[in-house]
């Protein structure tokens, strides 16, 4: 029988079957054999002493007696069933079954499967599954580990067990994904052999084996189609047009020297320029690391050979703020630097357009609408982005459509450790600053509670005092049904209990002009606390900001807290970030407690993706990004190392032309086509 034959050729399913298995998206032969075990319970037999309070274990047993069913006070059937495991007496004890006491009589022999637990003294299975001796057939061996399905309506465990085991009798053979020389090279197990062992496994030890080769199919998969996509950028070419990378005069105008991971960074972009390939990379430093100067060179180097240059930031704010700092350290080079607004009159707007089309604007910056159709460039060369706007090989076509080639750098505003990084981002070079700028303090950190709160703003006021500036992040913007700090009472609070302190509010659905005036009036110190949501978080750069209150910090990820605190502490001042919490959960205050001892954005999103588990952590990247079954980023780094490798080889020989790699290509066609398009 044929993998892709409909689910009703297996023994045990008809149409009525048929019709609840839909619901577990179960249609044909394959989808049984694909539909994975959740959980698996060993199978070896325990004495009721060796059973682990509150987990699930087979216990042996005879029963001891005649099963009695009472009834409580409120109107619930109890039975218990008298067993013994050979030294201690127990209950197998079932609720509003009282039929149930017919299944049962004295020396019977079972194996009740469940969780056992003392009570008064007396051992206890509630409401177990149970296996009757008299009914295994002679010569059946029984399973050592038994599979766990996760369920629907009408549809028992013991049922997907028996089918399962028809499906993988009645289908004749499975090809294997995977060619040979990769199964016998990397010690895989064949696919049939893995789903075999998946579902009914031998041992602990081929369950194993069996997770190991579909974990190394789904990275091999997944580094595949990463590297067709950097492959069809790299594959790129276009001629030498960088003539001169000398960036002396740039860096000697800039009142800091660069850092030694600023320098590093910087050879490694020149290098692409000087290269024949077009340069995608991906640029990463922990916050106020001092990415924009990198980008600030880039775009130098770019209008030096004759070539325009935009930067895209991922909201207004920030791209008036990389506006200012490119004007800055560009300008005394000649370099004209322009930003497009959104709410641009016409005639403003038009006059940009012409510019750039006919060359006299050097670097365009603003959001990701400087790309828009009408906007042309005359010779456009250097794009820098951030991974928000991070193109699909799709829109790149279209770049290209338009006649340029770009080269583009993608700045990564959440630092993430490199084997996490190569694999979601594994179609571009990364490069990661690892140094920060010489002065930079720790920025003490404190997890306090709600209680202390006035303490807490008491402090605020002393640190305006001084003339510094103070931020305060609340996670909602009004009044809300999950009863989080929201920015507009919290505002009235302080002004009621501060009024002498001058407040201002700042969040997402603010206009943009009303938003830029509040921004430029905290700039000014008109505003000295700034009560907002996390419109803040990325990349604002204020220099006397000192202080930093996160209110309801418990809702916010570490990854986004530690780059909320990347707020402060970007100058020499001394700099505080206060996480304030109502939360008692002792889970909560751990994760944020972790916060004071850790200053290093690499550990603290390793650690985000150990607790919050990558799905949550990488909504950061949804374009292209796999859903892994088995593999994992934080638990499978040596795999995903050794299929990047092993990608790379496939795909530089050419291997997937082969008729043994049929299958894999197939399979990569399929999957990959989100992560192409
Ligand atoms: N080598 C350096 N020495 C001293 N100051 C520097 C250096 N490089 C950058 N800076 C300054 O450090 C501050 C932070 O730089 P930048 O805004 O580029 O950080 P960032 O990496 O973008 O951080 P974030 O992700 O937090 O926005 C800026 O004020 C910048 O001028």
């Amino acid at each position: 029988m044929d993998l892709n034959s409909n689910v009703q050729n297996i023994k045990g399913v008809g149409p009525a079957r048929a019709k609840q298995l839909s619901k577990l998206d179960i249609y044909t032969i394959k989808d049984v054999l694909f539909y994975f075990p959740r959980d698996y319970l060993d199978m070896s037999p325990l004495t009721f002493k060796q059973g682990a309070e509150d987990k699930t274990g087979a216990f042996p047993c005879v029963v001891t007696g005649r099963a009695a069913t009472t009834k409580t006070n409120s109107g619930l059937y109890i039975t218990k069933v008298p067993v013994s495991d050979g030294q201690n007496k127990g209950y197998a004890v079932f609720f509003n079954q009282p039929f149930i006491e017919r299944s049962f009589y004295p020396h019977q022999k079972l194996i009740l499967i469940g969780k056992i637990r003392k009570n008064f003294g007396t051992y206890e299975i509630s409401a177990p599954e149970w296996i009757k001796f008299e009914e295994i057939k002679q010569g059946e061996k029984l399973e050592k580990i038994r599979p766990i399905y996760p369920l629907t309506k009408g549809v028992s465990q013991n049922f997907l067990r028996s089918i399962v085991k028809n499906a993988l009798e009645v289908v004749s053979s499975i090809e294997d994904t995977l060619p040979e020389d990769i199964i016998k090279e990397y010690n895989l197990l064949s696919l049939k052999e893995a789903i075999k062992n998946i579902h009914f496994p031998q041992s602990f030890n081929m369950l194993e084996k069996a997770r190991q080769r579909f974990v190394f199919e789904e990275l091999l998969l997944f580094q595949l189609s990463a590297g067709l996509s950097r492959y069809c950028v790299k594959a790129e070419k276009r001629k030498n047009i960088y003539k001169n990378l000398e960036l002396t005069p740039f860096l000697s105008s800039l009142p800091f020297s660069l850092t030694s991971g600023q320098k590093k960074v910087l050879e490694e972009i020149v290098e692409d320029l000087r290269s024949k390939n077009v340069m995608s990379r991906l640029v990463q430093g922990d916050v106020g690391s001092g990415k924009t100067i990198i980008a600030c060179a880039a775009l130098y180097l770019a209008a030096k050979n004759g070539l325009q240059g935009a930067m895209m930031a991922p909201t207004e704010i920030l791209a008036d703020q990389h506006y200012n700092t490119l004007k800055k350290f560009l300008k005394p080079h000649g370099v004209n630097v322009e930003i497009l607004k959104g709410g641009l009159a016409g005639k403003e707007r038009k006059k940009i357009l012409s510019q750039l089309k006919n060359g006299s604007i050097d670097v365009l910056v603003g959001t990701h609408a400087i790309l828009e159709e009408d906007v042309m460039f005359k010779k456009l060369g250097m794009i820098i982005t951030d991974e928000q706007h991070r193109f699909g090989v799709k829109q790149r076509e279209n770049l290209v459509k338009k006649g340029y080639s770009p080269d583009v750098i993608v700045m990564s505003a959440t630092p993430i450790p490199r084997t996490a990084a190569m694999a979601l981002y594994g179609d571009l070079d990364i490069s990661i600053i690892d140094t920060l700028p010489k002065g930079r303090q720790k920025v003490d950190t404190y997890v306090v509670q709600d209680s202390m709160r006035k303490k807490v703003y008491d402090f605020a006021a002393l640190e305006i005092k001084k003339g510094h500036l103070v931020y305060v992040v609340c996670p909602a913007v009004e009044e809300n049904e999950l009863d989080v700090a929201n920015v507009e009472e919290h505002a009235a609070w302080l002004k009621e209990n501060y009024p002498s302190l001058k407040i201002g509010i700042l969040h997402g659905k603010m206009k943009q002009d009303e938003k830029d005036d509040i921004l430029g009036r905290f700039l000014r110190k008109e505003i000295q606390a700034l009560v907002a949501t996390t419109v803040v978080e990325v990349g604002i750069d204020v220099p006397d900001a000192t202080l930093i209150i996160v209110e309801n910090a418990e809702r916010f990820g570490l990854a986004q807290l530690h780059q909320l605190r990347g707020r402060v502490g970007r100058s020499s001042l001394k700099s505080y970030c206060i996480l304030m919490t109502a939360s008692s959960q002792p889970e909560a205050l751990t994760r944020l407690k972790f916060l004071m001892k850790c200053q290093d954005g690499f550990e603290i999103s390793q650690k985000d993706l150990e607790m919050r588990g990558p799905g949550e952590f990488l909504g950061i990247r949804q374009h292209g990004f796999f859903e892994f079954k088995f593999a994992s980023f934080v638990e499978n780094t040596d795999i995903l190392e050794t299929t990047q490798k092993l990608a790379s080889e496939i795909l530089q020989k050419n291997y997937l032309q082969l008729p043994e790699y049929k299958n894999l290509k197939e399979l990569l066609e399929n999957k990959a086509k989100d992560a192409i398009n």
